[in-house]
């Protein structure tokens, strides 16, 4: 049973938000929602007078968002997604409608219009159900728009001025951020508080309610319209779809991040938090930092205990083939599985039995079969396979960390440690062993594919003719961005050793055109011609001085106008925030001379060479989006 299964409802559906708010995906993401994103394109543009009201105005652009990503996903023959969801927040104030401020004077004007005064927020909200008939796509459209009202205090000029050179206001409706600095100007909040961060969420709940379990009509005296039904109401109504387990894990393990949406705001995690948690109970602890009483453990603390036993549990069930032989011939009992594997009888039970708990498995009367989740991302064959990755953890990664206290101590790489080898020495096994080569290439080939549509479509990339993806692999990128710019040239650069190597990877259906696969060293022979040159986690393997030697290459074939695309996990400027990506740093210190980056740091190294209008996408998933253009 979900806690609540209306958002349970979205598990099967691929359902797309068309918004590149990293607050939206962040609030949609803390309830255990898994959604791909696609910002939207559309211009806030509508004429605001032509509405009567304010609210009007955001309900309108909403939609707007949302058709535009509806109708380009299916006209560019992606598969036309389920559900896309927008939104628009605009702030309020003497009938004046204030979006995002263009520069510091217009975040100037803005603040010093609220100054002292309560103004309204507004979230326009569209739910756009799609499908295909035929060739023509349908969609059926909901909308909604929920008020916040909020009163700031009277704002003198050094404080003001203050918080605009934070940057905080900058993409920020009305220029201030209620969630951080900005909650210093804010006398009061009326109304739903993550509306004004940029989305309404119990009402977006409340929504889904009404459109997925409308009332039967004999019981409508019952059923409160307003309200989200609670855990007991929606057992009854509770369709039992078998992914509904899988939604309550992930919600409980996402919790543990939500502080950073709203530091300020404990009660809206702790809420959450201690009626999410199935399985063990863990309230969280009291304000004095103690427990209220014995029974009370530190849940984030156990998960972080427990997360190497799980990760090893994946790892071991994959190396096994085990969701390989569940896909082909389940359900089956444990002695059927270890008969397959050639493992013992009550080893295979035990893991498998951990497997159905971490939410890889579902378990009946007839055995264990596969969720669509191990069958689509586990299995060695699935749409969006992440084995070869899996197994290059398991393989490669996981002895590397072994060894994270010395690399901690020494500040440096550990292949010698793990492995016997020198760093290089071990690059070049890559191209050596053919089975070396193929499961890297394999890992490589899984991320690289799983992303390429939230990098491909990041940005509109439709002013560049010529694409060349250096250290582009098997091309899994290049294919995405050929299915969704047709006319684009596109071209893959990489070590002839990779080159030789990637017959096996292509996608079986023609492309209309094909990829150009030219073998080369970036770092030493000439880089093809094109308009915009893509560095796919390519720049996280570098430290600054090889990054220099690379994009001064870059920069010198670069004419005005051409650009440089990143995809890299981008960390946030305190570097406090984004979890996977610290930990993806800590990925790179085990086993190269490279790091993450923050944005801002990403944007310092690319000015040094002539580019500029760095704009970052954080996609909210594996890889995050940078683009920038010579000027
Ligand atoms: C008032 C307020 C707004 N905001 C944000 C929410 C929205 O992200 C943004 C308003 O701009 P929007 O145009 O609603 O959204 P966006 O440009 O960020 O993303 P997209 O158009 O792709 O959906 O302001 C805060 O984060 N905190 C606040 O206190």
């Amino acid at each position: 049973m979900a806690l609540n299964p209306v958002l349970g409802k979205l598990v099967s559906k691929r359902v797309v938000l068309a918004s590149a708010s990293p607050r939206r995906q962040e609030i949609l993401t803390n309830v255990g929602l898994r959604f791909e994103v696609v910002p939207s394109w559309f211009k806030e543009t509508l004429e605001k007078s032509s509405f009567a009201a304010p609210y009007e105005y955001a309900v309108e652009t909403a939609k707007q968002k949302a058709l535009e990503v509806a109708n380009r996903m299916h006209v560019k023959h992606l598969r036309t997604p389920d559900i896309v969801i927008g939104a628009d927040t605009i702030v309020s104030v003497d009938e004046q409608i204030l979006e995002k401020p263009v520069d510091k004077q217009d975040a100037y004007r803005m603040l010093s219009r609220l100054s002292g005064k309560e103004h309204s927020v507004f979230t326009g909200v569209a739910i756009i159900h799609c499908s295909s008939k035929g060739n023509q796509l349908e969609t059926e459209i909901t909308d909604f728009y929920e008020e916040t009202k909020v009163k700031f205090s009277d704002l003198s000029e050094e404080l003001l001025w203050e918080y605009i050179h934070s940057g905080e206001p900058m993409d920020k409706a009305g220029g201030y951020g209620i969630q951080a600095l900005g909650g210093m100007l804010v006398e009061y909040v009326h109304g739903d508080f993550l509306n004004v961060v940029g989305f309404p969420l119990n009402h977006f709940c409340k929504k889904l309610a009404e459109l997925y379990y409308p009332p039967p009509k004999h019981t409508v005296q019952h059923i409160k319209h307003d309200s989200i039904p609670s855990v007991d109401t929606f057992e009854n109504l509770s369709d039992g779809e078998s992914e509904s387990s899988n939604f309550i894990e992930h919600k409980g393990a996402n919790n543990l991040d939500s502080s950073s949406m709203c530091p300020s705001r404990p009660v809206y995690n702790c809420e959450n938090s201690s009626s999410v948690r199935t399985g063990f109970m863990v309230p969280l602890e009291n304000q004095n930092g103690a427990s209220e009483s014995a029974a009370k453990l530190p849940s984030k603390i156990l998960d972080l205990m427990d997360g190497f036993k799980a990760s090893k549990a994946l790892f071991v069930a994959s190396k096994l083939k085990m969701f390989d032989y569940l896909k082909n011939k389940g359900p089956l009992k444990a002695v059927d599985v270890a008969n397959e594997v050639g493992t013992s009888v009550c080893g295979t039970e035990r893991l498998l039995d951990a497997c159905v708990a971490l939410g890889l498995l579902e378990k009946t009367s007839q055995g264990y079969s596969n969720t669509d989740s191990a069958n689509t991302y586990l299995t060695s064959d699935g749409e969006y396979s992440l084995h070869g990755y899996i197994i290059h953890s398991n393989d490669h990664l996981w002895p590397l960390f072994t060894n994270l206290e010395s690399a901690v101590r020494e500040g440096s790489r550990q292949n010698h440690r793990a492995f016997g080898r020198k760093a290089e020495d071990l690059f070049k096994d890559y191209y050596h062993s053919q089975e070396v080569k193929q499961r890297f290439m394999a890992a490589m080939h899984s991320i690289a594919h799983l992303t390429a549509r939230d990098v491909a479509t990041a940005f509109d990339l439709s002013q560049f003719k010529s694409t060349c993806d250096l250290g582009g692999c098997t091309g899994a990128l290049a294919h995405e961005l050929i299915q969704i710019y047709p006319n684009m040239k596109v071209t893959v650069f990489d070590l002839p050793e990779v080159i030789a190597n990637i017959s096996y990877f292509q996608p079986s259906e023609q492309c209309a055109a094909p990829v150009t696969f030219v073998s080369g060293d970036f770092f030493k022979d000439n880089l093809p011609e094109a308009d915009l040159y893509i560095l796919s986690r390519v720049l996280h393997d570098w430290p600054d001085e090889k990054i220099h030697v690379l994009l001064s290459k870059i920069s010198a074939v670069c004419k005005p106008g051409c650009g440089i695309l990143l995809a890299e996990m981008v960390l946030d400027d305190e570097k406090k925030n984004r979890s996977t990506a610290l930990l993806q740093s800590l990925n790179m210190l085990v086993q190269t001379e490279g790091k993450e980056r923050s944005g801002s740091e990403y944007q310092g190294l690319l000015e040094q060479h002539g580019f500029a209008n760095v704009k970052i996408r954080l996609t909210g998933n594996l890889l995050d989006v940078v683009l920038c253009v010579k000027t």
